[in-house]
């Protein structure tokens, strides 16, 4: 069982809709701690084998404004050893669809963050079967992940 951590940062709540449904499909075998990222002093993180993060995009592809201090400070900490994954909802009429959630991803991986997999982006809400299949690899290819990263501990 590995410890995960899931951050999000949702207006309207359609990333904490995605949200929900990946602790719904973790929480069966790992230990869940879900709450919003402008909730969580980014040192928290280092207490998880795993940290999957979620936002919206604003403004021309911005971070949130809400998110703003948390993404500066993640620039101090490590993440060497641990699975990173990012998730958000967006929209596709804007040219920057989903920017936050590659800003997100760049940064979790510059700090050493793992990849466990590629971003799961959706258009406004995750309800089509496109979106269903994706969170389903999303969450399959992070199982995979953490049973490979528990066997190295
Ligand atoms: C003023 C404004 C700017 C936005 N800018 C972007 C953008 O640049 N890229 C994008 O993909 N979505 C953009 N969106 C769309 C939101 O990200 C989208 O509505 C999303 O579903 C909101 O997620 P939430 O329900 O979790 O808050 C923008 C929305 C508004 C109102």
């Amino acid at each position: 069982m590995a410890r995960i951590l899931i951050g999000f940062a949702s207006m309207s709540g359609n990333t904490e809709e995605m949200a929900d449904l990946i602790k719904e499909r973790l929480e069966e075998d790992h230990k869940i701690h879900m709450d919003e990222l402008e909730e969580i002093e980014p040192g928290f993180l280092m207490d998880f084998d795993a940290v999957i993060l979620g936002s919206y995009t604003w403004n021309d592809g911005d971070l949130p404004y809400e998110v703003e201090d948390f993404y500066e400070d993640l620039e101090d900490i490590d993440l060497t050893g641990k699975g990173i994954a990012v998730f958000g909802s967006g929209d596709t009429s804007y040219p920057q669809f989903c920017e936050a959630v590659h800003t997100f991803e760049e940064r979790l991986t510059a700090v050493g963050g793992e990849r466990m997999t590629g971003a799961w982006k959706v258009d406004m809400h995750p309800d089509n079967e496109e979106d269903i299949e994706h969170l389903q690899r999303f969450t399959a290819e992070i199982m995979e992940h953490l049973g490979h990263l528990i066997q190295l501990k």
